[in-house]
């Protein structure tokens, strides 16, 4: 099965992959979905540990893949978008940690093109991120779990408990490891599942997974409540998650 053209609404979920790689386990019932469930997270901590030091150890120049992956993506954008409103779009990008590919350069060009920037801040653990609006020189200070984010009393208006929250159109989002489905793993702390899902719910979005393109794995280990990406973009190239490698 291949992703959703872009007009109609994201898939809420991978296609095809309620319990992959352990359909075997073929006990009936709520104790298979619990031992699925179980099987999956300890293969995602498995892939976890060996996929950070993957990133780590990428002998690559880290700034030339920055730009290169600015280049992939906003030659990528116009096909990303298609379908989502046209004016006033809204992207929702992330501040850099670790080592992450560094979407900075991205932004500044995004924004300079007309583009709304925004940036992910963590209220809680098992709540879902939400957005604040990010321009160059928007003051950040660390959120919940420690990443930069935009403050609240730093915007206009941003009265209320959300403090100026606004809804993207098309969400980075960062990745440990990912494979041509669209399948991603994160740090383990469900944010962009609760995310994607809260956003899925109430419009049309599109999901990018950014990374270094030697994250891709054959197959991400994945269960049924992950979210899965709709385009993926790297420093050699931008691809439309459920399409097949050309190599
Ligand atoms: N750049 C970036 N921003 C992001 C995320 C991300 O993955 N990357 N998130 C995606 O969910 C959210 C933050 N999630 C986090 C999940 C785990 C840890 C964490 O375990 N931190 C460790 C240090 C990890 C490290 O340095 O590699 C710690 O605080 O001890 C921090 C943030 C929102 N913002
Ligand atoms: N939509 C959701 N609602 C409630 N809990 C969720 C949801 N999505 C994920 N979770 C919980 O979050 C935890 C981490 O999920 P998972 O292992 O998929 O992390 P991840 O995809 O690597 O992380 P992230 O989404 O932060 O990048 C799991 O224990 C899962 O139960």
């Amino acid at each position: 099965m291949t992703a959703a053209p872009s007009r109609t609404p994201a898939p809420a979920a991978i296609p095809g992959t309620a319990s992959p790689g352990v359909a075997s386990l073929d006990v009936p019932g709520a104790a298979n979905a619990a031992a699925v469930e179980e099987v999956a997270r300890a293969a995602k901590k498995a892939v976890r540990v060996s996929a950070r030091r993957v990133r780590a150890a990428l002998d690559l120049d880290r700034a030339a893949a920055a730009k290169a992956m600015a280049d992939n993506f906003l030659t990528a954008l116009p096909k990303i978008t298609d379908g989502l409103a046209p004016v006033g779009l809204t992207i929702a990008f992330y501040w850099p940690m670790g080592d992450e590919i560094d979407p900075r350069p991205l932004m500044h060009r995004a924004v300079a093109t007309g583009v709304k920037g925004a940036l992910p801040v963590c209220q809680a653990k098992g709540q879902p991120l939400l957005f604040r609006r990010w321009r160059p020189g928007t003051l950040l200070a660390p959120d919940s779990m420690g990443v930069p984010a935009p403050m609240a009393e730093a915007l206009p208006g941003a009265e209320g408990p959300d403090g100026g929250a606004i809804v993207p159109d098309v969400v980075l989002v960062p990745l440990l490891a990912f494979d041509r489905r669209g399948a991603r793993l994160g740090y383990g702390a469900g944010f962009y599942d609760r995310t994607l899902a809260a956003l899925r719910r109430q419009r049309a979005i599109q999901a990018v997974g950014i990374a270094f393109a030697d994250q891709e794995l054959d197959k991400v280990p994945c269960d049924a409540h992950d979210q899965g990406l709709d385009w993926i973009v790297t420093e050699r190239y931008a691809v439309r998650a459920g399409q097949r490698r050309k190599r």
